[in-house]
């Protein structure tokens, strides 16, 4: 939608402020740009932007640190310890506040400094066209600041459209092996970034009903006065939220299937369809095959006596999954490593093709890709990487693990050896 589009939809939903506030001499104004980039953060500004250079201050053993000129593919060789994956979990952290690798910011902090500190340029792809600053400063006592072109950002939401960055590491197998939650939150991640606040909002609803509802079911007061606004709001948030996901689980394994037949079919003597894979989605509604708002509240009245026993509401979609079977049997027991990694790469690349069917342009963050994968993989997945066309951030060992020869379009990547 082009940026005019979104301005008159801001102006219809901020009627407060008026059409001259917005446009000025047929030009967007200032106001109107920091409205949109609240608005519609991710759709419209950055969705197609890429990183220029990170400034990396306190981070782990990083006690500062520039990194210029990145281009399409960037490489990152160092020997172990020497700060590869930091860097990625700075990029990370610039997109979603927080670190992939740890919880407690304490940990992520340079053990001498006080607060860690990001700063990245921002620039269209093209590489023309105004750069724009993204900043962020987290502190041991955990403040928070965020900025977007020198303004301070509103909230967690706008910060988390900002900048969509897929991360593949070697913790990505939990992604088969790990518990529902983990399938949850990689499938609401792309939910979130295609329907960003419809998205939030339901699910923010959705979590503080749930809440409510075990706490009564706690307290075993099961009068219905008390158990039906909640169920009311479980019920309609639930639906919606269970419909996104269902939608975006199809245009996911639509992408998938023919990444992962490629990536399988570049193994000499080895076939993709050897390997019967099959996925499903466990709404986590009673009907599984149906996100009927009707359907869910019935099911929430009729259980309640049984979750009173078990103490915790039963159905819904806090108890989604993904089912991922290999010739009838669960993947995770029949894979072995590389296979997994294959897998889950191919997935959450079909993800970013999902992303850039709705026009966004997620970053990609790959972490020691060479481990576990033979050469044909690795080869294979960067050439479905440079047919995607986005940004990479990618970590190896040595720098013969990541080869040039594996980039059919000749792009050159950028190389950076990362040192202690
Ligand atoms: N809070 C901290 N303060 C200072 N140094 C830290 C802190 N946390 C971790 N480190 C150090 O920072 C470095 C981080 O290494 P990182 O994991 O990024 O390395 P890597 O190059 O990816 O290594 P590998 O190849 O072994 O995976 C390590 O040397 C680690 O000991």
């Amino acid at each position: 939608m082009p940026v005019r589009c979104y301005a008159n939809e801001a102006i219809s939903r901020f009627g407060a402020l008026s059409r001259n506030k917005f446009i000025q001499n047929g030009r967007l104004s200032r106001a109107a740009v920091f409205t949109l980039i609240s608005l519609y953060p991710s759709t419209l500004l950055l969705s197609l932007m890429h990183l220029d250079s990170l400034h990396i201050q306190g981070l782990r053993n990083f006690e500062s640190q520039d990194f210029r000129d990145f281009g399409l593919l960037n490489f990152f060789h160092g020997i172990n310890g020497s700060g590869k994956t930091s860097v990625l979990e700075a990029i990370h952290m610039l997109s979603l506040t927080r670190s992939f690798r740890s919880r407690k910011i304490a940990n992520v902090i340079n053990f001498k400094a006080d607060h860690v500190l990001l700063r990245a340029a921002l620039r269209p792809p093209s590489g023309d066209g105004c750069k724009s600053s993204l900043g962020i400063r987290r502190g041991r006592d955990k403040t928070l600041l965020v900025k977007y072109g020198g303004e301070r950002l509103r909230s967690y939401v706008d910060m988390a459209g900002l900048l969509p960055v897929q991360l593949i590491n070697p913790d990505s197998f939990q992604l088969l092996e790990g518990a529902p939650s983990v399938r949850r939150q990689f499938l609401d991640w792309s939910v979130f970034h295609v329907k960003h606040f419809g998205f939030y909002e339901d699910w923010s609803r959705y979590r503080r009903a749930l809440q409510q509802r075990n706490s009564l079911l706690r307290r075993g007061k099961l009068d219905d006065s008390l158990f039906m606004p909640w169920e009311l709001e479980l019920a309609s948030t639930g639906a919606r939220i269970s419909a996104f996901r269902r939608k975006q689980f199809g245009e996911i394994c639509a992408e998938f299937s023919g990444i992962y037949q490629r990536l399988c079919g570049a193994v000499p003597n080895e076939s993709g369809d050897t390997l019967e894979l099959e996925q499903t989605f466990i709404s986590g509604l009673p009907d599984g095959n149906s996100d009927s708002e009707e359907g869910f509240l019935q099911s929430l009245i009729e259980s309640r006596q049984q979750d009173f026993r078990q103490g915790f509401t039963r159905v819904g979609p806090h108890r989604a999954d993904i089912k991922i079977r290999c010739n009838k049997l669960l993947a995770a027991d029949v894979l072995s490593r590389g296979q997994v990694k294959t897998f889950v790469c191919a997935l959450k690349l079909a993800q970013v093709k999902v992303l850039q069917n709705y026009g966004l342009n997620p970053l990609l963050l790959i972490d020691d890709l060479p481990a576990e994968l033979d050469r044909y993989r690795c080869a294979a997945i960067f050439k479905e990487v440079d047919a995607l066309g986005c940004q990479l951030f990618a970590t190896s060992i040595h720098e013969a693990d990541l080869s040039d020869e594996w980039l059919r379009n000749g792009a050159s990547p950028k190389r950076f050896h990362v040192e202690h």
